[in-house]
């Protein structure tokens, strides 16, 4: 990746620059360079372990590098606040949803996002930002629920909640980590349709999902990073990074790709 100029950096959602994070002895990352621009609606696509979540906490400002450069937004991390970077990117994770306390109001949960709390209750809400949060629930189908306790939800609608409460702030950049983890074949097809729905709206945020599976893209993502042991195999437009070949470096097994319309399925070959 060549040196980018000032006027590309502002066009940079996510910048890594030879990136490693480091905990102990074991490196989580090393060497990652990756560029995110405007509008681009990337997946990260690996095993277990290879550093997915790591990445995505670094794009969410959670996280510093040990070694290299972030910059989010045209902010470089080590010199920015990270709490007023923070309200600008809407962060979707297992991690997030478990914060919640189990007797809030779904509606609740959508619209305390704007006043970044989680389980303040009993806060008094701007009419606007409830209308706002109406219209959120309406679109990820949940405004039925909107009166329901979090606790009392199924997994796919705590999903949709939290996808619901990351869009409330109107981020510039929507990290989502492992949405479909955890949902049944109905509930994944649901969210995978609502997900692509989001990636072709030209006014929703740049995107980037974590996902261990071809089958969870959700049409309309543009662009895949692949990871492994913590590097990059290889990263770029979707239609020409997903192949079977890259996948099954990525994946440590001999995979076949399979492209079905707009949808991507992978088995292991036969023998393979
Ligand atoms: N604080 C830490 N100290 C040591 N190792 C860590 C620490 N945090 C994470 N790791 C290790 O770093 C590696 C990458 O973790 P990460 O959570 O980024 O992987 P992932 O690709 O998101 O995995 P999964 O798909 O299982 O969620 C894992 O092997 C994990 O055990």
């Amino acid at each position: 990746m060549g040196t980018v100029t000032v006027d590309e950096l502002d066009d940079l959602v996510v910048r890594l620059s030879d990136v490693g994070v480091r905990r102990g002895d074991t490196h989580l990352l090393s060497g990652v360079s990756w560029n995110v621009e405007v509008d681009e609606r990337w997946v990260i696509l690996g095993a277990n372990g290879a550093g997915k979540t790591t990445l995505l906490r670094l794009a969410a400002a959670e996280l510093h590098p040990t070694t290299g450069q972030v910059h989010v937004l045209g902010e470089r991390l080590g010199r920015v606040d990270v709490f007023e970077l923070r309200p600008r990117i809407g962060f979707c994770s297992a991690a997030v949803l478990a914060r919640v306390p189990p007797q809030e109001r779904v509606l609740d949960v959508v619209v305390s996002a704007g006043y970044a709390v989680v389980g303040r209750w009993r806060e008094e809400y701007d009419p606007l930002d409830t209308a706002r949060a109406t219209e959120l629930c309406k679109s990820l189908g949940i405004a039925h629920l909107t009166e329901r306790e979090f606790g009392t939800l199924s997994e796919g609608e705590r999903k949709r909640t939290m996808i619901a409460r990351a869009l409330m702030t109107d981020p510039e950049l929507l990290l989502l980590d492992e949405p479909a983890a955890g949902l049944d074949l109905g509930g994944r097809e649901d969210l995978v349709a609502r997900l692509s729905e989001l990636a072709r709206d030209p006014d929703a945020p740049t995107t980037i999902l974590v996902t261990h599976h071809v089958e969870e893209i959700p049409p309309g993502f543009t662009h895949v990073l692949l990871v492994s042991d913590g590097g990059v195999v290889a990263h770029g437009l979707l239609d020409d990074v997903l192949t079977s070949e890259n996948l099954s470096a990525t994946f440590g097994q001999d995979l076949e790709l399979d492209r079905l319309g707009d949808r991507y399925f992978a088995r292991r070959r036969a023998g393979g």
